[in-house]
């Protein structure tokens, strides 16, 4: 493990402006994945921290933040933005060791993107106009937006500040105030990203930070308490269907990004070697956990076996291993239960018949850290279980297909509907495949091309909602229409 002199840190609640234990001075261990060692304590919070989470929240909407002018706001925004960029070093060093992803993914994707989020968000509220609709000459009618109030924002491990500041950024801009539940597995950054908000001069109580765990805990709390007025979450399907319950006594709005089982079809007169690069990106970037990976993927069958022989060569080359060392592509998994959980699926994948074309084990030499290699399984039909459920892992399944018609229907058999990348030359079978797939995200010849205007989330199963760009307003913010008789 190679040193680095950023030190991990202990993680406190953020409340009114103050780091703070829980009340009861609960905490748990924070562990390095890569290496299994404890890498300090993170306080517990539950029903009683959140409560005063949610009432510093609550005072807050009404204190200097509402009074503030957009330009203000916009101002404090940007500095948000311009502070993780100047504790990038810092910002990327916690994610890893954290995540167990490499530091050069934290470091060129993870954080970078984290400050562009609020820049864009800062630039975007800049763009928002009002509707406004004449009756003839008997009325006029004009919509004013304001904030929707106090908004839970609850995080998933995987893409930690990324998807945390997508949330945060577009939420403050909007006026709101906000309580923040980052995941258990990932509290470093959510610590710091609460400090660096109080240093831009967000008021007091705007931006707050509870710590701990989903049920039974202040994940749950949140979702329940009665004075919370939205949850954007981003997790499993399953927890967006508990928390769906948990929040309809008080019937707030939910915007969701759940989860995925995303195909990645790949036609035969596409570039093999473009598509390749981009396919182990696709599939194994970020150790495959990425709600947006193509982990189904399908290849016409006339290139099936080149595309095999390519894309086993091309992994084999992955480096597996340090998060600090700069030639690993693929870390460590996030934790012991998620590699239990990963790990199981390609045994399972074996009983329902299929093969391990490559990887499957824990790499040589590696005997601490959650470390997988990527794998890939041929062999499984549509059916099989390793097909239909999201694994989160650098598993990939790769099935071959004869007809646009017959790739269509299997593609689209699923209770998911988050992306997919199709891969072709023909200009015509781009769109027209691009059409009929149920997804809220396609990408042609590409995968993971971000312009943050457009509208990210998925349907069915795998989102409600959309936020991006104005969408993200739509859901951060509350309209009424007021009506002038003239
Ligand atoms: N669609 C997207 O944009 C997107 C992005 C990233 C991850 N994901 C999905 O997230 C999942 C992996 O992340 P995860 O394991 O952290 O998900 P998870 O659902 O286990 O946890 C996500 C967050 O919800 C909290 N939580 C859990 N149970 C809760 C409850 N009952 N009430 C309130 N909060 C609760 C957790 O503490 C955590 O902060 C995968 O399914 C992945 O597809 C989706
Ligand atoms: N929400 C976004 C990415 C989600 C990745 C999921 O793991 C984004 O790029 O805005």
């Amino acid at each position: 493990m190679q040193q680095t002199k950023v030190k991990p840190i202990d993680c406190l609640h953020f409340i009114n402006g103050q780091f703070v234990p829980s009340l009861d001075g609960k905490t748990f261990d924070n562990i390095n994945p890569a290496t299994e060692e404890k890498l300090g304590t993170v306080a517990e919070g539950g029903a009683a921290e959140i409560e005063l989470a949610v009432q510093a929240a609550r005072k807050a909407l009404n204190g200097p933040w509402k009074k503030m002018t957009a330009n203000e706001r916009i101002a404090i925004l940007r500095k948000v933005g311009d502070l993780i960029l100047e504790r990038k070093e810092e910002l990327s060093v916690l994610e890893s060791l954290d995540t167990g992803k490499p530091t050069w993914l934290s470091g060129s994707i993870d954080i970078p993107r984290a400050a562009y989020n609020f820049h864009f968000f800062s630039d975007y509220i800049r763009t928002i106009t009002n509707e406004a609709t004449q009756m003839d000459d008997v009325a006029i009618n004009y919509a004013i937006r304001r904030p929707v109030g106090v908004i839970g924002l609850i995080n998933p491990w995987n893409l930690p500040l990324l998807l945390m500041t997508w949330k945060l950024a577009p939420a403050l801009a909007a006026g709101n105030t906000v309580v923040m539940k980052p995941a258990e597995l990932t509290p470093m950054t959510a610590t710091v990203m609460a400090e660096i908000c109080r240093d831009a001069g967000v008021p007091d109580g705007v931006v707050n930070l509870v710590h701990g765990f989903g049920p039974n805990s202040a994940g749950a709390a949140l979702t329940e308490h009665p004075d919370v007025n939205a949850i954007s979450f981003t997790g499993e399907t399953t927890t967006g269907k508990i928390i769906m319950a948990a929040a309809a006594k008080s019937l707030k709005r939910l915007s969701y990004e759940l989860g995925g089982k995303n195909p990645n079809v790949i036609f035969a007169d596409s570039n093999l070697d473009e598509v390749i690069e981009t396919t182990l990106k696709s599939s194994f970037i970020n150790q495959g956990e990425v709600c947006l990976c193509g982990s189904r993927i399908y290849v016409e069958r006339s290139a099936y076996e080149a595309f095999l022989d390519k894309f086993v060569a091309k992994t084999k080359e992955l480096v597996v291993g340090d998060p600090f060392d700069a030639k690993t592509k693929v870390g460590a998994l996030i934790s012991e239960e998620h590699y239990e959980r990963v790990t199981g699926y390609i045994k399972l994948a074996v009983e329902e018949g299929g093969t391990i074309l490559h990887g499957g084990k824990r790499p040589a030499g590696l005997e601490k850290g959650y470390y997988l290699e990527p794998t890939i399984i041929t062999g499984l039909t549509r059916d099989c279980r390793v097909v239909k459920e999201e694994i989160f892992g650098p598993v990939v399944t790769v099935i071959p297909f004869d007809t646009e018609e017959e790739v269509l229907e299997q593609i689209n058999d699923t209770h998911y509907g988050l992306s997919a990348s199709v891969w072709t030359n023909d200009l015509r079978r781009a769109h027209r495949v691009a059409g009929q797939i149920e997804a809220g995200i396609v990408w042609v010849n590409t995968w993971f091309l971000r312009d943050l205007r457009t509208p990210f989330g998925g349907m069915k199963q795998s989102g409600i909602g959309r936020e991006g760009g104005v969408h993200s307003f739509e859901f951060y913010s509350e309209l009424t229409n007021i009506c002038i008789k003239l």
